[in-house]
């Protein structure tokens, strides 16, 4: 559905993209993470011709930009991050006045505004002043003024940014909704959003891709190490020392208390065991050394700390 291939942007001698490649397929909804700066707005900015790339490719559908925007643009939804709603119009009035930019005749206006009012919940508020009402029935407009003429594409620029608990589930929903029938790329800076919504996420630093697959996948390929949580009971600190001391054992540290055992008896640890060692290993020296392990729970690392690992180790 979307292509991009070695897609690089440069703004005077500032390059914001570098080399970028990656493939949308139809109906996926995917993310771009990454921190301010990191080139997620440039990449959508590309997609929706507004900016024209500096170098390499980008298809849609098999069209490429900048040759066929035209018709590649009837086939994209853009939510900017900073959506043009006028205050002063009604929501009635605004999505009017876009549908017919957009749309040729008026029979295909009334259908486009009923469909975009529809889709996301404006029912009730259609003949509200824009003015009047929340920042989540605010990008609800925003939202419909982009599937106006029913594209099959959404790009959706940081959708949440601003809005309060209530209002980011709404509007998560409300993606969710329309990626049954739409392909979706949207970008946030929220680790939370990506691993509600998206099926796929590439992570963005400094213009550059630093990792790309699903939130469980890019979570299972970075982990390079494996954490487990260990409450032993009556253990003796000269076998901690030994335990550390092990090759298999990257680092241990003492959780709770800080030294020795509890008033029950127990001591907790963290350890973290080189990658691929498993913790068969603890078991067998477990057994070896008459140690008895009452719990053991592995520490999976979350996106988030992913995500801020891959955007540290580039600075
Ligand atoms: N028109 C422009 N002229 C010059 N530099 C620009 C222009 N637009 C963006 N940049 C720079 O390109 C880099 C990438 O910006 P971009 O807006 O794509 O990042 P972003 O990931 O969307 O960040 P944010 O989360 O802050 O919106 C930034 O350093 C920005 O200052």
């Amino acid at each position: 559905m979307i292509s991009l291939n070695n897609v690089h942007k440069s703004y005077g001698s500032f390059t914001a993209v570098k080399n970028i490649s990656f493939e949308v397929g139809r109906n996926e909804i995917v993310g771009l993470l990454g921190p301010n700066g990191a080139g997620k707005t440039t990449i959508m900015r590309i997609l929706t011709s507004c900016h024209y790339p500096s170098g390499g490719s980008v298809k849609i559908r098999g069209m490429e930009i900048p040759g066929e925007s035209r018709e590649i643009q009837r086939l994209i939804g853009y939510l900017p991050e900073h959506a043009a709603v006028y205050p002063e119009l009604t929501v009635a009035e605004q999505l009017d006045f876009h549908a017919r930019v957009r749309l040729s005749d008026s029979r295909r206006i009334r259908e486009g505004v009923s469909f975009a009012v529809e889709s996301c919940g404006l029912e009730d508020v259609f003949h509200r002043r824009i003015s009047r009402l929340s920042k989540g029935f605010r990008q609800r407009v925003g939202m419909a003024q982009a599937i106006l003429h029913d594209p099959d594409i959404l790009i959706l620029d940081e959708p949440t940014s601003g809005l309060d608990p209530n209002q980011i589930r709404d509007i998560r929903e409300l993606i969710r909704r329309l990626g049954r029938e739409k392909t979706i790329i949207l970008s946030t800076h929220i680790m939370q959003e990506v691993e509600a919504l998206c099926s796929r996420v590439l992570i963005l630093n400094k213009g550059s891709i630093a990792a790309q697959g699903s939130p469980e996948t890019i979570a299972g390929n970075m982990r390079s190490s494996e954490a487990y949580r260990i409450r032993f009971r009556d253990i003796d600190s000269r076998l901690v020392s030994e335990l550390e001391s092990c090759a298999e054992v990257a680092s241990l540290k003492p959780v709770n208390p800080p030294e020795g055992t509890d008033s029950s008896g127990m001591y907790e640890v963290v350890m973290t065991g080189k990658a691929g060692q498993g913790n068969e290993f603890l078991f067998s020296w477990a057994v070896e050394h008459q140690v008895v392990i009452r719990e053991l729970t592995p520490i999976r690392p979350g996106l988030e700390d992913l995500f801020s690992r891959l955007t540290k180790e580039e600075e």
